[in-house]
């Protein structure tokens, strides 16, 4: 089928940064395959196969309710969505049947209608998550590498697909431990990445964005996910939830300058030609970079979590240049997962 021309792979007049990885995935895939713009061909499952049992989540785009198939009697998740421009809608959907059966990425079981309202509902696979407040806390460093692995093949997978999720934090992370399970969920920011787009910085929750978009770098990537990654890894390697909690937009990146310094800072700007914005003038200083060593409480076991190797990853993800981070790939080769620890 011959679509239109689409706004979504418009380049910038100004093109001045490129994924270093997975930058031609959606030009390389037929246009149907990135191109919500025109909407989705739907397959419409039945309403009525599903019954709610309780509700379970309440996200700023949807409800969340925990549901039973009729059919087979398998329990699962029904999230139905609030009523946001279509647009949005039509991209959760492309998104999430591009990726549905990919390694740790949430299953999409079905999509029905609610006949009134006319949005829809999305079935998903139900996974018995255990809070990551209770959860990350238990967290040895064997454990920590076989969960952030499965987080890293999730990201790598969706990254290969020419897709960036953009709001990975804990909360979209559901882990079952009793059975070793992790699926990434909340497609709902997720993007097709075109190399030489700007995207909108409006994207992640607070406390995981990256610094690019706290500067407005519009032409970010795949590496912003990694960024997110590093927040919850310092989180649980340095015992602080969240690891940057900044009380604003603008204080979280003055939070992010603290720890990595704000010299480092301008020189990134200075790299892809910006200028700190002038929300700061007012509230950013000058910080000095701090070494991670700064970060480690004093008890025995806080000492042994921070073994040198999860240091350094997290010294490779928590770059300022997003150019610099490791990607999902490389993260998965660092020494940290290759080192036995008891
Ligand atoms: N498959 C699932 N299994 C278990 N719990 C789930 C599942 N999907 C969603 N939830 C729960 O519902 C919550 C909200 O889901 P989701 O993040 O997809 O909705 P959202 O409206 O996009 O949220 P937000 O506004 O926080 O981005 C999740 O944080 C999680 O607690």
């Amino acid at each position: 089928m011959i679509l239109p021309p689409s706004t979504l792979n418009q380049k910038s007049g100004r093109v001045y940064s490129v994924a270093r990885v997975y930058k031609e995935e959606c030009e390389k895939r037929p246009q149907e395959y990135w191109d919500y713009e025109q909407g989705v061909t739907i397959d419409w499952g039945e309403i009525s196969n599903y019954e709610i049992i309780n509700k379970i989540g309440r996200g700023k785009y949807s409800e969340v309710f925990s549901g039973r198939c009729i059919t087979n009697n398998h329990s699962c998740v029904i999230k139905v969505l609030k009523p946001v421009k279509m647009k949005k809608i039509y991209r959760e959907l492309k998104i999430l049947t591009n990726l549905t059966g990919g390694p740790n990425v949430i299953g999409l079981l079905d999509i029905v209608k609610d006949s009134g309202s006319k949005i829809p509902a999305l079935i998903f696979e139900e996974v018995k998550n255990v809070d990551f407040r209770t959860l990350y806390p238990t967290f040895t460093l064997t454990d920590i590498q076989y969960y952030f692995t499965q987080l890293l093949i999730a990201l790598n997978y969706c990254h290969s697909m020419g897709i960036m999720h953009r709001d990975v934090k804990p909360q979209n992370v559901m882990i079952d431990p009793t059975e070793k399970k992790l699926r990434l969920i909340d497609w709902g920011l997720a993007e097709f990445y075109h190399p030489g787009v700007d995207y909108n910085v409006r994207v992640a929750s607070r406390y995981h964005k990256g610094p690019e978009l706290l500067v407005n770098l519009n032409q970010y990537d795949y590496s912003l996910d990694l960024w997110s990654v590093g927040c919850m890894l310092a989180a649980i390697i340095f015992k602080k939830e969240p690891f940057f909690k900044g009380s604003t937009n603008a204080d979280q990146l003055v939070k992010i300058a603290a720890v990595l310094g704000t010299k480092e800072l301008l020189e990134y700007l200075g790299k892809y030609g910006l200028k700190l914005p002038f929300e700061y003038d007012n509230i950013m200083r000058d910080f000095s970079r701090k070494p991670w060593q700064m970060f480690i409480k004093d008890d025995e076991k806080s000492k042994k979590l921070c073994a040198p190797e999860v240091i350094d990853l997290i010294d490779n993800l928590l770059r300022y240049d997003h150019q610099e981070r490791l990607t999902a790939t490389e993260a998965m080769n660092h020494p940290f997962f290759k080192t036995k620890y008891d």
